[in-house]
């Protein structure tokens, strides 16, 4: 047997966070932080996070251990998600685990079925249409616009279309608004927790402000589905028709609010973020772009793109997995153990904090031919198959996988294929593009860019 050892502790000063350096590293640069980290000290070890001792993992094997292998013994009872409380509630991506999780996941899976998502081709096809007629004015004028808002804009009606049967085109600026500040505020008050929520400070207040507003169009979309269920044929009708086997009562009128916000909020913020780096990366490397166009040339030959049409475009979609390779929208996956487990030769003990960050684990040298490049042919078949299967975890993997894994890399190609047809986006020169970790990882100063036709 195995000889089963204790988890290495980080030694140094800057890296064990009782100095409050490490702990300002940590906030300024999360990303850099997690990725020194474990070139520094390997695939695992611990360090303390304010006052939880937290084991960061980055290796494959250990991933799907907590992923897969023993997924029932880690729940998501854990800072980074309870975070999100206030905003999300109780909805599928917040909920902890076990059978209440299990439950939420069985309502709505049929939802996301490959045959329910044939609609989901018109819907994205006739959002992007929309958009365009808007892009053409920035087009003739050769004005530049924030693709990383547009991109917003876009997913967010995509996702309300599709799930709830709306159109959220004239309350996309509103509701991207709020969501930003709500995402920024969450962010600071993770680094500085006081005063509590309650306390009518300005900041708590502009919070309860910017979530009214995101309430206000959720209770909206809520109030169509419910006086006239015979019109919706959508996921929302699914929750509001769905009783407890046992019991027959339906879903709260809260539960039903914490699952829509859920799905508004992880159904375009991370796809969103994942076409804005796309289109960074391809003007970046006009290479990769010429190579895409050659392949949307050849196999649409100018007609609009169809769900049928995505498996004839490989290298559309190894563009979109390359870039979620570099920037993941979710960048940061934690865990509590509830048991004690071993990952590898390790001992993790019960009670404590498991995370890894998909970014590093995304450039681990020994996994990727050039861990710093974008370079579409990682995801060439033979590539692929050369990897360990956790190695690449955009959408985590097990049980508890993104249920929209489907509906976002359908959305994505398609999006990529039909703007990259008509047009060629120009970053701006001398702009400052960097990501910001916050809830997903976003451009901070959004990208602007020229639209040119091609
Ligand atoms: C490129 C786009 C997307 C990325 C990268 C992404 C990524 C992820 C990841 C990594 C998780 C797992 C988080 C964890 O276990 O800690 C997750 C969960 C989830 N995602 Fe996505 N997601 C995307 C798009 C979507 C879309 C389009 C929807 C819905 C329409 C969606 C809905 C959800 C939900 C509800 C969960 C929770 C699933 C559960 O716990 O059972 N996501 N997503």
């Amino acid at each position: 047997m195995a000889n089963i050892v204790d988890v290495p502790v980080a030694q140094e000063k800057m890296t064990t966070l009782k100095s409050l350096d490490s702990l300002r590293d940590l906030q300024k640069s999360p990303l850099l932080f997690f990725s020194n980290l474990t070139q520094r000290y390997g695939d695992i070890v611990q360090i303390r996070i304010f006052f939880w001792p937290v084991i960061i993992i980055n290796h494959p094997d250990y991933i799907k251990q907590v992923l897969q292998g023993n997924y029932r013994n880690y729940n998501k009872d854990v800072p980074i998600f309870n975070l999100f409380k206030p905003l999300l509630g109780n909805g599928l991506v917040t909920t902890y685990g076990g059978e209440s999780w299990l439950q939420q996941r069985r309502l709505m899976q049929p939802a996301f079925h490959r045959q329910r998502l044939s609609d989901l081709g018109h819907q994205t096809t006739s959002s992007i249409e929309t958009m365009f007629q808007h892009w053409e004015r920035y087009a003739l004028k050769h004005e530049p616009l924030d693709v990383a808002e547009e991109m917003m804009h876009l997913t967010l009606n995509i996702v309300s279309q599709a799930l709830f049967s709306i159109d959220i085109h004239e309350r996309a600026n509103l509701f991207g608004e709020a969501f930003l500040e709500i995402n920024a505020f969450l962010l600071e008050y993770f680094n500085r927790p006081f005063p509590p929520l309650n306390f009518p400070t300005p900041r708590n207040r502009r919070f309860h402000r910017a979530l009214k507003t995101l309430n206000t169009v959720v209770y909206d979309i809520m109030k169509q589905h419910q006086q006239a269920p015979e019109r919706h044929q959508d996921l929302l009708s699914m929750l509001i028709e769905a009783r407890d086997e046992e019991t027959g009562e339906g879903m709260s009128n809260q539960q039903l609010r914490d699952e829509v916000m859920t799905l508004l909020v992880a159904g375009h913020e991370t796809a969103a973020n994942g076409l804005a780096w796309s289109w960074y990366l391809l003007a970046e490397h006009p290479e990769v772009e010429q190579k895409l166009h050659e392949e949307l040339d050849r196999v649409l030959a100018g007609r609009i793109p169809t769900i049928e049409d995505l498996p004839n475009l490989p290298y559309t979609r190894m563009v979109f997995e390359e870039t979620m390779r570099l920037y993941p929208p979710v960048w940061i996956i934690m865990r509590k153990a509830l048991d004690e487990d071993e990952l590898g030769e390790h001992k993790i003990p019960k009670q404590t904090y498991v995370l890894w960050s998909t970014y590093a684990m995304h450039r681990h040298p020994e996994f990727w031919e050039r861990p710093e490049q974008f370079y579409p042919e990682h995801f060439l078949p033979e590539q692929v198959a050369k990897r360990p299967r956790h190695a690449y975890i955009p959408f985590s993997h097990g049980p508890r996988i993104c249920i929209g894994n489907n509906f976002a890399m359908v959305e994505s190609q398609l999006i990529l294929a039909m703007v990259a047809q008509r047009y060629r986006l120009k970053l701006v020169p001398d702009q400052k593009i960097e990501p910001q970790p916050l809830m997903t990882l976003r451009p901070k100063y959004g990208i602007q860019v020229y639209i040119e036709p091609r």
